[in-house]
């Protein structure tokens, strides 16, 4: 006897009986349902279920201990109690296995009708396709591959009797092939299955309950379909194997999902898809090519044209044919929508354009500005502002302008400075004048003061000396003049126009030859008016009238206290070294004359003050009076004040008649020249002095020199000492004649004399030509005085040399003296002055005033 294992004997003889054994218990199950019943019979049907699950193998297995597997004296309870569980193991072995045994079938070892043992026990036996023929034919197929290669088949049955050959239609061979393959499938499934199971077995043991089994599948899921949603069994129920441990319950569930799983994968389900392709690999595929329908296709394409159209109809009712024409050129409803849009843009234009105010219109006026300036400020240019015009010049430029120029302002609503005569707003004919007297170009407080003054507005000027001052402020005032009506025998009885105020005679006569050099070609007159001489005399002088008059502020006040003069139309007033009118003593005369001047014309001491337009304006009407030549009083009152230094008291009186004034400095106030070299020489005693005067004079400085000392006496004495000693000396101090003083100034200038010794009568604004030493003799008082004293010489940009002869009487002053010096760029600070005890502290009030 063949030892291969025959399906269809003892296998479908336990089948048969576990059918029938299922069926009986079905019947009884419906019969009684009692806990008791039904636990008692599900413990002995799955203990006979597993004792029927023993796989063919396993008998093998039995036999190989000796005993038989054909003997049914055997209990299957006693064999698993004897084998333990054993037999179980040998079922996940490969002699039960579906893939072994088709393996082994592939290898001819075995038969190949054999059918799972789990399927005979659970489906009908359906004859297979390979029932259909004989198992020779489907190993020749397997063996050749899954396409058969011939269509005749040569069929040998297993007693080696040959056949004849049976052909096969494509649909029975697609069916075959179908078939075989649904097989395959099959039998790979379940080899995995069995894989699996014999995975779970090695992991969980040989002796759990939970052991996957054919038999158990078809009972749990014969279960789940009676109670579908229903726990399959209460383990504390109906299981014995299972206990009432939490880990026990977790582990059966997993068990049982695993179960399930397996169950629903060893399920041999061909897809269509699947059929589909096994159906185009064997009888290959159907085409489906799509059709595709072209656009034309049913359009009628005509291939001659219009002039052959024998349809034509030549009446002439239908050879011109209406043309339509609508209301409203074409357009719907006769509307236009383009020019609809454009009436409307037009109106919205117009409308805009209406409600824009003023104040609109400024603000977008003055945004295009900014914008303008924005652009010009964008556009960078480099070039220094002597290269650009006017109109090219920026902010920068000017800022660069006055740095150049050490010009320095206050006073907001500043213009520009002057850079060239012709680009000033003067008139042609005082541009004239200004050439003809040979001022190429303005000095540098002529170029900010001359356009303030232009503008109608106060200023007080802070300049060195020598710079040019008088003329800064002759020129607005003859522009001034030039815009009032001419003097008349009317007007002529009111006075001048234009009034000059200087602390001295000398002073005032100067300025009256430096105003006439400009008036005189306009066909202005000027009277000075000073003491010293007889009053008559300037009362004649006044008989023709005067446009402007230069005056000691004495004087003044006599002649109008006299009535010589009256100031009713003077709005025009300057003053000339205000400080020294102060120091004086001319304050009370200066606040006298300035009182009798017209209050109508009195500028408004706020913001006004500031706008030019304002303040060129008539007082009265408030028009600007341009064709009916106002008169004086019909101008705002301009007042001015120019120093080369402006102590506080000057202040107090710029606080009372001047309104909103433009501030001008000029490098440093109170500063002297740079072009003045500052030289201190220390000296014991008066003796000593003399012969040091006589030391320098010897070294030969170039004519005319200009000896400053402190007292009238000491400088006719010193006068006579330096004539005795060879030299051609002049004296000039107040008690002198007004004749004599002239006449010494005269000769200085003249160059008569070599040598001037004065008093600080000529310390302020003396302007003789070409000074080139100035000694301080005696040390001047205080350091204004000393300030202008020097500035005698390096006037009008011409370098000089000051000589000061220190005394250790001189130590109120050393201390404001050794700054000068200091701050001065050509001076040596020479080391007696500097490690001075005086020159070390500002002395107090009270150590001045214990001095004198
Ligand atoms: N623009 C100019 N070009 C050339 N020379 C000038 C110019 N302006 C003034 N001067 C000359 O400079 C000299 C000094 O002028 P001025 O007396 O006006 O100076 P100042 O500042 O008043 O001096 P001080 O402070 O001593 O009174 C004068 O001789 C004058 O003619």
């Amino acid at each position: 006897m063949s030892s291969f294992y025959r399906p269809g004997d003892s296998e479908s003889r336990d089948s048969r009986h576990r059918r029938r054994a299922s069926s009986r218990e079905r019947g009884r199950d419906s019969r009684s349902r009692s806990p008791h019943y039904r636990t008692h019979r599900s413990s002995h049907r799955s203990s006979r279920r597993r004792s029927y699950s023993r796989s063919p193998s396993r008998r093998g297995s039995d036999r190989s201990h000796g005993r038989s597997t054909q003997q049914p004296a055997v209990s299957p309870s006693t064999l698993e109690r004897f084998s333990g569980g054993a037999h179980q193991r040998s079922t996940a072995n490969g002699s039960g296995n579906p893939l072994e045994h088709l393996k082994q079938a592939l290898r001819g070892q075995q038969d190949l009708t054999y059918q799972p043992k789990s399927r005979d026990t659970t489906e009908p036996e359906v004859p297979t396709a390979s029932d259909l023929i004989s198992p020779k034919v489907v190993s020749s197929h397997t063996n050749q591959g899954t396409r058969p290669s011939s269509k005749m088949t040569s069929l040998v049955d297993p007693t080696g009797i040959k056949q004849t050959p049976k052909f096969l239609t494509k649909a029975q061979r697609a069916q075959l092939a179908l078939e075989r393959r649904q097989e395959e499938v099959a039998a790979l499934r379940e080899a995995e299955a069995a894989e699996r199971r014999q995975g779970y077995t090695q992991a969980f043991g040989d002796t759990s309950p939970a052991v996957p089994s054919p038999h158990r599948e078809e009972h749990v899921s014969r279960r789940s379909r009676r109670h579908p949603g229903s726990p399959s069994r209460s383990p504390s129920r109906t299981d014995p194997y299972r206990g009432s441990s939490p880990s026990r319950d977790i582990s059966e569930r997993r068990h049982r999902e695993r179960e399930t799983k397996l169950a629903s994968e060893s399920q041999p389900v061909v897809s269509e898809k699947e059929s589909q392709i096994i159906r185009e690999r064997y009888i290959g595929g159907e085409s489906t090519r799509r059709r595709t329908r072209r656009m034309n296709e049913r359009k009628l394409l005509f291939d001659w044209d219009a002039s052959e159209d024998t349809s034509q109809d030549y009446n002439e009712l239908y050879q011109h044919r209406v043309q339509h024409s609508l209301f409203g050129r074409g357009h719907v409803g006769g509307i236009d929508p383009k020019q609809q849009r454009k009436e409307r843009g037009e109106f919205y234009r117009s409308l805009t354009e209406q409600r824009r105010t003023t104040q609109g219109k400024d603000r977008a006026e003055g945004l295009q500005q900014a914008e303008k300036q924005r652009e010009a400020r964008a556009r960078w240019d480099d070039r220094h502002w002597t290269a650009k015009s006017l109109e090219e010049m920026r902010d920068r430029d000017w800022r660069i302008f006055k740095e150049d120029f050490s010009i320095s302002t206050k006073g907001g609503s500043i213009p520009h400075p002057i850079r060239y005569w012709k680009e000033s707003n003067l008139p042609p004919n005082i541009l004239q004048v200004i050439s003809d007297v040979g001022y190429k170009e303005p000095t540098p407080i002529q170029r900010q003061a001359i356009p303030i003054g232009l503008l109608n507005r106060d200023i007080i000027g802070i300049a060195e000396t020598g710079s040019g001052k008088t003329a800064s402020f002759l020129i607005p005032m003859l522009v001034y003049i030039s815009a009032l009506a001419p003097l008349t025998a009317e007007n002529m009885q009111d006075g001048p126009y234009a009034l000059i105020l200087a602390p001295t005679r000398e002073l005032a006569l100067q300025i009256e030859q430096e105003a006439i050099k400009f008036a005189k070609p306009l066909n202005y007159h000027c009277v000075s008016l000073v003491g010293g001489h007889a009053i008559e005399e300037q009362a004649f002088n006044l008989r023709n009238g005067a446009e402007i008059i230069i005056a000691t502020p004495g004087r003044l006040k006599d002649c109008l206290d006299r009535r010589i003069l009256v100031l009713n139309q003077c709005t025009y007033v300057v003053m000339d070294e205000a400080d020294r009118m102060i120091d004086m003593g001319f304050e009370p005369d200066v606040n006298y004359i300035l009182d009798a001047l017209p209050v109508s014309n009195l500028k408004p001491d706020t913001d006004d003050a500031l706008d030019a337009n304002k303040m060129l304006q008539d007082v009265s009407s408030g028009h600007t009076k341009q064709d009916d030549q106002p008169t004086g009083e019909g101008r705002y009152r301009q007042t001015t004040m120019f120093s080369a230094t402006m102590p506080p008291a000057v202040e107090r009186l710029a606080q009372k008649y001047l309104r909103k004034p433009a501030v001008v400095t000029i490098g440093t106030a109170g500063q002297a020249v740079d072009t003045v070299e500052q030289r201190v020489e220390m000296v014991t005693n008066e003796e000593r002095k003399k012969q040091r005067l006589l030391g320098i004079l010897a070294r030969g400085f170039d004519p005319p020199v200009i000896v400053f000392v402190n007292q009238k006496k000491v400088a006719d004495a010193l006068g006579k000492f330096i004539w005795k000693e060879g030299y051609r000396a002049t004296i000039l101090h107040g008690g002198k004649s007004q004749e004599q003083r002239e006449t010494s100034l005269a000769q200085l200038k003249d160059g008569q004399a070599d040598i001037l010794v004065a008093t600080d009568v000529a310390g302020r604004g003396i302007d003789v030509k070409n000074v080139s030493l100035v000694i301080n003799f005696d040390m001047a008082k205080n350091i204004e005085d000393y300030t202008h004293r020097i500035g005698r010489t390096g006037r009008a940009g011409k370098s000089g040399v000051a000589i000061t002869m220190l005394t250790p009487n001189d130590t109120d002053v050393m201390f404001d003296l050794k700054r000068m010096i200091a701050k001065s760029s050509v001076s040596r600070m020479p080391p007696e002055l500097a490690n001075h005890q005086a020159a070390q502290a500002k002395p107090t009030l009270h150590q001045a005033s214990k001095r004198f």
